[in-house]
């Protein structure tokens, strides 16, 4: 899908840009008078990449995510998912898109414990009342995070990591067009937590979804394309394929330095 734009070029020219896959735009979130969770937040995300997002405890990580995963309305600025604006949609109509373009992957597994693996994975499916073959989906997204020999299990029989692999499969099962996941390995060891991360990589490189990832772990900020840092609300840098080290490099600073805005949108120091 592409969207024409305007400008830059000789006037009259006309440039067809594809639509980003999430585009937030100048989004700022207030609760009551004091509290400005998020702060003027522009950031655009193209269809088929993987974005953390990381900040100190309280600098707007989760804030941002509900806001842009239409699950709470910004105080002002837009959000738009494939190119479409959620912010005059009436619950109805956002509850729907929410259904069909988005995924979702939380640190608490949120799986139902009365229904099996397969019903977990393809619930969205049943909710949305699909007719036809909801377990064929369910289980092809299941069998794509190596679970589909658990199927008939209760999710109670399986370990934490698996339990997450399921909800991954729930996310992926409608293939929307972004999955948010916040915190999604935070409950995990090290090793399985690389395994679902491994499985989030591969819904982008092989299926071409769009995941925004909430996370406080370097580690994991390894396996994106990019990381933004927030920052009191305020989104102050960027850094494109994040290694560790560096992650925790910006982390640090951003501890001691509050809002000195050393990082640039590029996410290397100004004046570097
Ligand atoms: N429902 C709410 N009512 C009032 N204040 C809120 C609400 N939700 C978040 N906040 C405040 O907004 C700010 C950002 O919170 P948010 O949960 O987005 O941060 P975070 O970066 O996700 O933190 P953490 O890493 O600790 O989960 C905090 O000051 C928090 O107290």
């Amino acid at each position: 899908m592409f969207r024409r734009r305007t400008g830059g070029l000789a006037s009259g020219t006309v440039v067809a840009e594809p639509v980003a896959a999430l585009e937030l735009d100048g989004v700022s979130r207030a609760f009551g008078e004091g509290v400005r969770a998020l702060e003027d937040v522009t950031l655009r995300i193209p269809a088929g990449r993987f974005v953390a997002v990381m900040g100190r405890s309280g600098s707007g990580k989760s804030t941002l995510l509900q806001c842009a995963a239409g699950l709470d309305r910004p105080t002002s600025g837009t959000v738009r998912i494939g190119g479409r604006d959620l912010s005059g949609l009436n619950e109805a109509t956002l509850t729907r898109v929410r259904r069909d373009r988005v995924g979702f992957v939380f640190q608490a597994l949120n799986l139902v414990p009365s229904l099996t693996v397969l019903e977990n994975a393809g619930l969205p499916l049943l909710l949305a009342g699909q007719e036809g073959p909801w377990e064929d989906e369910a289980l092809r997204a299941l069998t794509a995070v190596g679970l589909a020999g658990r199927a008939g299990d209760s999710p109670a029989r399986l370990s934490g990591g698996q339990q997450q692999r399921v909800a991954l499969a729930r996310a992926l099962v409608t293939e929307p067009a972004v999955v948010f996941a916040d915190e999604p390995t935070g409950a995990l060891d090290p090793v399985t937590a690389a395994e679902v991360l491994a499985l989030l990589r591969a819904a982008v490189d092989e299926r071409g979804r769009t995941v925004v990832m909430v996370t406080h772990d370097p580690a994991a900020a390894q396996w994106a394309d990019e990381a933004v840092f927030l920052h009191e609300g305020r989104l102050v840098g960027r850094v494109e394929r994040p290694e560790a080290e560096h992650v925790r490099e910006v982390l640090r600073e951003l501890g001691g330095t509050a809002g000195s805005g050393r990082w640039n949108r590029s996410g290397h120091r100004n004046g570097s």
